[in-house]
């Protein structure tokens, strides 16, 4: 994919599959110090997960592609990502829909997902690119927020 790269985590699974996808959403930072990101602006966002893990599933998937662009895609494509207020809060800087944010709540999202299947895949890493020249990359950190 255009603008993609792939950082490597280092792990010992045997397993480790990747799903790039993009996003057309809008954001602001509600804050003043953003300057002219806390005007509503838009992006395509370019994402890349990263899962792994020992054991695959009855469909001899780790992980369904589908459903992992379900979680993301389906739930933020073509929408104002500061709606989303289950998620996104004014109030908390922790909780802006900044790059870095984003990042971790799709990490979030992921591993919740992923949680529930049998065969107990991980997602190792998220990477948000927001525009040609800014991205972020999230890692869980083994034992605190991935178990
Ligand atoms: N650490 C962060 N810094 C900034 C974020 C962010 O999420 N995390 N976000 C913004 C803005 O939302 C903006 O959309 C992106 O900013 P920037 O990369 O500066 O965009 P440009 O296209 O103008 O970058 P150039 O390399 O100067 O062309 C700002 N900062
Ligand atoms: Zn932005």
């Amino acid at each position: 994919m255009l603008q993609q790269f792939y950082p490597q985590v280092p792990h010992h699974y045997r397993y480790e599959l990747n799903k790039d996808m993009h996003l057309a959403a809008a954001h602001f930072i509600p804050h003043p110090d953003a300057g002219v990101c806390a005007r509503t602006h838009g992006h395509t966002y370019f994402i890349n997960i990263t899962v792994a893990g020992d054991d695959l599933d009855d469909s001899g998937f780790l992980v369904n592609f589908k459903e992992l662009k379900e979680a993301v895609h389906g739930r933020w494509d073509h929408t104002l990502l500061n709606d989303d207020r289950d998620v996104f809060d004014p109030n908390d800087p922790d909780r802006f829909p900044s790059t870095e944010v984003v990042a971790r709540v799709v990490w979030e999202r992921i591993q919740a997902l992923l949680d529930q299947k049998p065969n107990r895949p991980r997602c190792l890493q998220v990477v948000v690119r927001e525009t040609p020249t800014s991205y972020v990359v999230f890692r869980p950190r083994p034992g605190v927020d991935l178990r």
